[in-house]
């Protein structure tokens, strides 16, 4: 008898993962033994672009996650209602768990990890980061002998697709996110892509790996790339860098402290083009994690798409179903208490705390219009020198609109001190505008 299998959502990524379900060939010989058993839609009448008995659809969600005869619950709806209380219902009725939704782990990660604990479940969450690049398992297994120091990747597919083509082709914004929701790349609400906010998430959830500890979700200081121009890729460019939307958590220096602090945060960066991230284009995304005594690993692949997102959602149902398989499901401790694989599951009992931006070190890239006075340079290096905001570069790069453009790198300094010399400097008598601020890796 095989290992049935309900499928919550049939969209993207639910469609991709029927598609590898039906055909079974020369793939893992596991996965002849999975059996989609019901596959839960909003709208009955969609066309899919997969076939599937009239009888085995459903827009009654709770039915899937309540059927005993089903093992495996896989959660590809998004959103966080009624995501949430559906994972948590399955997991009540004793199904594992295969879930793509990062916003839902990001933010009920921990409520829903005690109640697969309590009830003896895993929940497995491959696709949620990176989509078809396997990192989530390799950080909890592969590299679970490792100190982490930083998490930094490429972990958003639209916002790097968009950022490629503008970049490569002069595009323009909106057309590209219209080609990355046609491609199944984007979220259903592309804020959330365009925004940071799907980067944030998964940020968090690395971070909560790799560190072991909860993550406070709003403590992650979150820029998306609406800002970003064709002037800022081009000046990025000629000053040698590329543009990415980065998601990084790294370990901070604290030799006083007993205590771990972290810095987690998103934002577009200026990454020098030799790099290993920038080169990473399209809907790719890359994942760089430096632990101990590993050194750097870098995972790369495609981070969103139907296919790449279902290889990620069908190797964990194939996992789930090798653990049901061998028995290693349903085992007891002791006390009679569920015991799951420390490996597999990931529960964590206390917050990691997070630095606020203001207090880190970083450098700027920041592009001044002014008026064309004599002068104008040196006021701005002084402000930048009152606030101790060492300069890297200051470049006067040619008129705009009747304004002469200034553009500043500065080396590493506290984001307090810079920001505290931009609020001086506003202030001179011929700024006419901060034109853009961003910061260099
Ligand atoms: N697309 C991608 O590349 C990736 C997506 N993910 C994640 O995977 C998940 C799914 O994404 P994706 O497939 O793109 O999303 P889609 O919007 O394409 O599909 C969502 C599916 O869920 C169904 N659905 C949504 N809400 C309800 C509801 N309230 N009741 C019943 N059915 C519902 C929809 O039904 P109907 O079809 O009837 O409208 C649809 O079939 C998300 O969490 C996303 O973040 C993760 C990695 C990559
Ligand atoms: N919208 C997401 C999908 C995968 O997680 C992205 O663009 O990366
Ligand atoms: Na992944």
């Amino acid at each position: 008898m095989g290992f049935k299998v309900g499928l919550l959502g049939l969209g993207t990524v639910g469609a991709g993962t029927v598609q590898i379900l039906q055909n079974p060939a020369q793939r893992h010989p596991l996965l002849k033994e999975l059996e989609i058993h019901r596959v839960g839609v909003r709208s009955l009448d969609k066309p899919r672009p997969v076939e599937l008995p009239a009888s085995c659809l459903t827009t009654d969600l709770e039915s899937i996650v309540t059927d005993p005869e089903i093992a495996i619950v896989v959660e590809v709806l998004g959103g966080l209602e009624p995501a949430r209380t559906l994972i948590l219902s399955a997991i009540a009725h004793g199904k594992h768990i295969v879930t793509a939704n990062k916003a839902v782990i990001s933010r009920f990660g921990e409520e829903i990890f005690q109640a697969a604990a309590a009830a003896g479940v895993y929940v497995l969450l491959e696709a949620a980061v990176g989509g078809g690049i396997p990192v989530i398992e390799p950080l909890k297994q592969s590299l679970c002998s490792n100190r982490i120091q930083s998490v930094m990747g490429i972990i958003n597919g639209t916002t790097n697709y968009i950022l490629t083509r503008m970049q490569q082709e002069g595009a323009e914004f909106d057309a590209v996110l219209d080609d990355a929701q046609q491609l199944g790349y984007a979220e259903a609400d592309p804020t959330a892509d365009v925004d940071g906010l799907d980067a944030a998430d998964k940020i968090a959830i690395l971070a909560s790996l790799a560190y072991g500890g909860k993550i406070d979700r709003d403590a992650i200081h979150c820029e998306g790339i609406r800002q970003i121009t064709a002037t800022e890729i081009s000046y990025a460019d000629k000053l040698g860098y590329s543009i990415k939307l980065l998601g990084i958590a790294d370990r901070l220096e604290t030799p006083d402290s007993a205590e771990d602090t972290l810095q987690i945060r998103v934002h577009p960066t200026l990454l020098p083009k030799a790099h290993p991230l920038a080169s990473v284009n399209d809907v790719f995304n890359a994942i760089l994690i430096e632990g101990d005594p590993v050194g750097q690993v870098m995972f790369f692949g495609r981070g969103a798409g139907a296919g790449p997102t279902a290889s990620a959602v069908v190797s964990d149902i194939l996992n789930i179903a090798a653990l049901l398989k061998v028995g290693r499901d349903g085992m007891k401790q002791s006390d009679g208490k569920p015991l799951l694989d420390p490996l597999l599951a990931c529960e964590h009992q206390d917050y990691c705390a997070i630095a606020p931006i203001e207090t880190l070190n970083m450098r700027f890239y920041v592009r001044f219009l002014t008026q064309d006075n004599p002068g104008i340079i040196g006021r701005i290096g002084t402000s930048f020198g009152d606030q101790n905001v060492s300069l890297e570069s200051v470049v006067q790069a040619g008129m705009r609109d009747g304004h002469a453009e200034i553009v500043v790198v500065t080396h590493e300094v506290p984001e307090g001190s810079f920001r505290q010399a931009l609020a001086q400097i506003e202030a001179i008598p011929g700024i006419a505008q901060v034109a853009s601020v961003l910061r260099v890796l």
